[in-house]
């Protein structure tokens, strides 16, 4: 036995929600409409041979969008055993449009009540036996996020699907019934028989896909046409439009004789809510203040400290079990470091560095102030040979204190870090030298570096996904829509930016829901502006390696990939290719609910998992040629291995060294830089990745946010690439999208560095000038006067061929 079912309902009705808790599969769930845009199958659980299709949800059998053709064309191509109808108790009318036509296709069909949960707390009443007998299908009542009645819906799905088809109970009026049954005589009668009317009534409405696909010879059309145009005279309207009306009137009387709605008219909570945060003034700057927390507490305050703890404990020399003895330690280094490091002489030198304006003094001054060890330490790692490249050397002090300062593994429970523990596990065994370094530098160092980001990326995740499932994030895109209205994109182009925040694939893959070709050519080419869950490590490294964990970085990176969204849209739109207003936003809002923990924790996991499997996989891969690269290398005129080679003289270093120059001008032509960029085209935790094996070496602030600027708006990474591939469907378009962002991510990257070298007052005249002529170049694409032609849109279609 093999059953087939597959579930067809609205949008937002949940679908996805019911497919995971039948199958226990993890699939992404949100509230807002159009989260599936593929189908995906799994296996009931408990059940043999029982296969359970998701599909994209659609509101009728007439697609609009491209991922609503995936739904009709499964349920028509593939013809499912059973259709499993998730219907939204909620919005249960406008929800039976699309099953009065599903019981016409001929498959037999199963209703499933959904949201039951919320119906009954409103206190509304669905006369199920009654809707069930006038459908005349069998109705099941549900809750998918509860758990409620879903196997007895299965289980009634797979009955069905062994019984046989579903009788359609709706007839329309008779001019339509008699064309119909002219048009099953003449056009489809040697289709299955249970196919037929679904056919019939597609003809009559004249829908090209059906058609299409009949192939209907010149003279049966024209005799079918004559029953068509009979009855549109009759009705006096169009025969598209006469099917529709119908169905609605039919529907009128089925919810007159099923449904009772407790209470009309007061305000809902849910409107309520939305009064405040769908505000015309309130609610950007509500939305702005809700990310810089999300953001803010995720990368610098909970995140910092989980990947602190990752960083320098696990993947570090160690950490106190549970916090025993970290004070103890604290107080005795503190003491400790007041004697002998902090003596007034380091005090007095570090204060004239910080005089002459030393970057980094400021840091050290500000922590022996503070009696703060660790930032003292931080501090001094990074900036202690840029003091002593000022004359203000510091190190012979610091170093000869440092050999008999208190050690941590000395005080309560200590617990060695990861490469400790392998360092030493590899000494035991006797390890020869180059395979030690593999391990530890290579494959420990460079995958740890990216795995101690995990611990910032989850708890992003989970602020994310608590706004997504309560129903917050739909209000945003309705918000952003008058924004982004202005400069071409609109609402619906937010939602694959706001998936583009864990991952930039699904990101690009969510512009499906875009029905305007033109918008959603521009939404797959800006969606990766958007910092990915992989640049977050990016933004917090250098957020805690330069600015000194500053609370600014990681919010100022966000608002980077929003504004070059903005800057994009509006230049974008002023060219040939996408000239034109975007189309009418149209989608609805759900209502607010509380999301529940295992579905947070999921789709946490679920963006979560993907970065860990990638540590595993394509960044182990990458960290071995990295260090490979970094080792090999000449030495003294031979080719051959040495632990201790220059990175001027290794294979890695010549190739960077060869095409450093491009980055000159936004400030960051070293090696390390030029080679974590590259590999960022890999995946983009390798730019972490890179700094983690190969050190992470000194740049200025103003050149590692002109990096951080570059790596965050350049080319995204190969698997996100491919998407875009995939969803514009032609290589023109994708060559034509990566090359826009690379050289956007140049040209922002340039306006940065060079003007902001203006103000340390060591700027450079040519570099000046080609930043203010870059700069002066978009000021113009953005306030020049926007004009429309026809033409133009004929360029567009070249361009698609
Ligand atoms: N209160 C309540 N909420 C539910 C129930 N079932 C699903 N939801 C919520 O409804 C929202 C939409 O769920 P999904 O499963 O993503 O809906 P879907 O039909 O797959 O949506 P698309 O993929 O956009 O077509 C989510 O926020 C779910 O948590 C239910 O029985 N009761
Ligand atoms: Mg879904």
């Amino acid at each position: 036995m093999n059953v087939r079912i597959a579930l067809a309902g609205n949008p937002n009705s949940g679908k996805t929600t019911l497919f995971n808790a039948l199958t226990g599969s993890n699939q992404f769930v949100g509230n807002w409409p159009g989260v599936t845009v593929e189908k995906k199958e799994g296996k009931l659980k408990k059940h043999e041979g029982v296969t359970i299709t998701d599909l994209p949800g659609i509101y009728s059998l007439s697609p609009y969008t491209l991922e609503e053709v995936v739904a009709r064309n499964y349920l028509i191509d593939q013809r499912p055993d059973a259709i499993l109808n998730i219907v939204d108790g909620t919005n249960l009318e406008r929800n039976l449009y699309l099953t009065t036509q599903l019981t016409e296709l001929g498959i037999p069909v199963v209703i499933a009540i959904n949201m039951m949960d919320i119906v009954k707390k409103n206190g509304d009443q669905i006369n199920i036996t009654e809707l069930s007998r006038e459908l005349g299908c069998k109705i099941v009542e549900i809750s998918a996020l509860k758990g409620t009645g879903i196997m007895e819906a299965a289980e009634s799905a797979i009955a069905a699907a062994e019984t046989g088809k579903t009788v359609p109970m709706h007839t329309f009026s008779g001019a339509v019934e008699h064309a119909i049954a002219h048009i099953e005589e003449a056009a489809v009668h040697d289709m299955p028989e249970e196919q037929q009317r679904w056919y019939a009534i597609k003809i009559f409405e004249r829908d090209e896909k059906a058609l299409e696909k009949l192939n209907i010879s010149k003279e049966t059309f024209a005799h079918i046409e004559a029953d068509i145009q009979a009855a549109e005279e009759e009705l006096d309207d169009d025969a598209e439009s006469i099917i529709t009306n119908e169905r609605y009137v039919y529907i009128a009387q089925l919810m007159k004789g099923s449904y009772k709605k407790r209470s009309a008219g007061h305000l809902s909570t849910s409107d309520k809510i939305d009064k405040v945060v769908t505000n015309r003034f309130a609610a950007l700057p509500i939305f702005a203040v809700v990310m810089f927390f999300v953001y803010y507490i995720s990368v610098t305050t909970v995140g910092t400290w989980a990947t602190d703890w990752t960083n320098d404990g696990l993947f570090g020399d160690g950490w106190h079990l549970f916090g025993i003895g970290a004070g103890q330690y604290e107080e005795a280094i503190t003491d400790y470091a007041k004697e002998n490091i902090w003596t007034e002489e380091l005090s007095a030198t570090v204060e004239d560095a910080a005089a002459a304006g030393v970057v980094g003094a400021g840091d050290l001054l500000g922590a022996i102030e503070e009696e703060d060890f660790g930032g003292f330490d931080e501090a001094y790692g990074t900036f202690g040979d840029s003091l002593a490249e000022a004359g203000f050397d510091i190190s012979e002090t610091v170093e000869a204190a440092m050999e008999e300062a208190p050690d941590t593994s000395e005080y309560g429970v200590w617990v060695p870090g990861i490469p400790v523990l392998v360092e030493s596990g590899l000494n035991a065994i006797g390890c020869a030298d180059w395979l030690s370094g593999l391990i530890l530098d290579g494959i420990v160092g460079g995958v740890g570096a990216v795995l101690g980001f995990v611990p910032q990326m989850l708890v992003l995740f989970i602020f994310l996904a608590f706004l997504e499932s309560c129903g917050y994030m739909a209000r945003i895109a309705f918000v952003m829509d008058r924004i982004f209205r202005k400069f071409g994109l609109s609402g619906k182009s937010f939602i694959p930016m706001l998936i583009g925040t864990g991952c930039g694939v699904p990101g690009i893959m969510a512009s499906r829901t875009i029905e305007n070709d033109r918008d959603r050519k521009m939404t797959i080419m800006t969606t990766t502006f958007i910092p990915c869950g992989a640049k977050v490590p990016i933004i917090a490294l250098i957020a805690s390696a330069l600015f000194g964990g500053a609370w600014w970085v990681a919010p100022s990176a966000y608002f980077v990939g929003v504004a070059a969204i903005v800057i994009s849209g509006i230049m974008l739109k002023k060219t040939k290719m996408f000239a034109g207003d975007p189309a009418p936003f149209v989608m609805e809002l759900p209502a607010y609910h509380m999301p529940t923990f295992g579905n947070i924790m999921r789709s946490m996991w679920e963006r979560g998992s993907s970065f860990i499997r990638k540590a595993g996989t394509i960044i182990l891969l990458s960290s071995i040629v990295i260090w490979a690269g970094s080792c090999f290398g000449f030495v003294d005129g031979s080719f051959g291995f040495s632990s201790e080679m220059e990175l001027e003289n290794s294979v890695l270093g010549l190739i960077g060294g060869a095409i450093s120059w491009i980055f000159a001008p936004l400030g960051f032509n070293n090696i390390k830089a030029t080679i974590a960029t590259i590999m960022g085209l890999v995946a983009k935790e390798e730019v972490v990745g890179v700094f983690g094996v190969l050190d992470f070496e000194e740049m200025t602030r103003l050149a590692a946010y002109s990096f951080l600027i570059f790596n965050l708006l350049c080319a995204p990474c190969f698997a996100a690439i491919g998407a875009i591939r995939r969803e514009m469907n032609s290589a023109k378009w994708t060559w034509f999208a990566i090359g826009y962002q690379c050289v956007f991510a140049y040209a922002m990257s340039l306006i940065v560095y060079q003007l902001g070298m203006l103000f340390t007052g060591a700027g450079s005249v040519i570099g000046v000038i080609f930043a203010a002529a870059v700069l002066a170049f978009i000021l113009y694409m953005l306030f020049r006067p926007y004009k429309e032609s026809n033409v133009l849109n004929a360029d567009s279609m070249k361009m698609n061929a």
